[in-house]
């Protein structure tokens, strides 16, 4: 049998500054592939060739990819500064409703960095535009020089609820991540429950309450290294385990039915 499809959440950039693009990460195609167990499907974010109704039906899961663009201010009812940096409206206005659909229907979905601010967004959450700018905040930017494993070392502990469901999927209440994001979440949305924390208080990891599926996300970016880390194997692989779940009883309603 097929193995379920993935949505990896794409983004909107520009080749040579010119030449428009939707590109996702290599690692998460295969972290997705390779841990996972799924087909990785990269997903134009932009209503103009997706409509979120077909999104449900094509895929079993989400996951909502790190980018650099922001989410813009005026989805949790702020106004644009400068401090927001650049935005993607068209990737905000796939993903947001797409999100709501996914947790309310129990499609599993798995966000990171951008992905975890959107889940938040999604709910009704809001976002810090530049955290390193708060009091008693460190910076979680990604060193802007430097070979990948520079950019992406674990810099900081996190710090999870003992009895709450990432400390059930890693076996301990702390671990070890890498960070490379300017924002973070401001007020949770409705039901978004922060189950770990960064030393300077940042929250790193969240779920949503009572939802049917699986909605674990992250700030860090567990994509790095997916296979062999400690910390983003168990995280892809109880993602697949949920997504797997998702497609085989989809198959059972549809053979139900035929
Ligand atoms: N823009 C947000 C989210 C940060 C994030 O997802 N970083 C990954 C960057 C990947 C890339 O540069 O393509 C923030 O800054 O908080």
């Amino acid at each position: 049998m097929a193995r379920p499809i993935v949505g990896i959440i794409g983004n909107h950039f520009l080749i040579n500054d010119q030449y428009p693009a939707q590109s996702a990460g290599t690692m998460n195609c295969c972290a997705i592939s390779n841990v996972s167990g799924c087909t990785p499907l990269i997903v134009p974010a932009d209503p103009r060739y997706v409509s979120v109704e077909d999104l449900l039906e094509s895929c079993d899961g989400f996951l909502f990819t790190g980018a650099r663009a922001n989410v813009h201010p005026e989805e949790y009812g702020e106004i644009e500064t400068l401090a927001h940096g650049d935005f993607d409206r068209a990737r905000d206005a796939v993903t947001l409703p797409l999100v709501r659909a996914c947790v309310e229907r129990g499609q599993p979905i798995f966000g990171i960095c951008r992905g975890f601010q959107e889940v938040n967004v999604a709910m009704g959450g809001s976002l810090f535009p530049e955290i390193r700018d708060l009091e008693g905040r460190d910076n979680h930017r990604m060193p802007p020089d430097g070979t990948l494993e520079e950019k992406f070392e674990l810099r900081h502990d996190v710090t999870l609820t003992p009895d709450g469901p990432f400390a059930a999927v890693f076996g301990t209440h702390k671990v070890l991540t890498n960070t490379l994001h300017g924002q973070g979440i401001k007020t949770a949305g409705k039901r978004v429950v922060i189950d770990g924390y960064a030393p300077d208080g940042t929250p790193e990891a969240i779920y949503i309450k009572d939802a049917p599926g699986f909605t674990m996300s992250v700030q860090w970016h567990p994509e790095w290294n997916a296979d062999a880390d400690l910390v983003s194997r168990p995280l892809f692989e109880a993602f697949g385990t949920a997504v797997h779940k998702w497609a085989q009883n989809k198959n059972v309603m549809f053979s139900k039915t035929a």
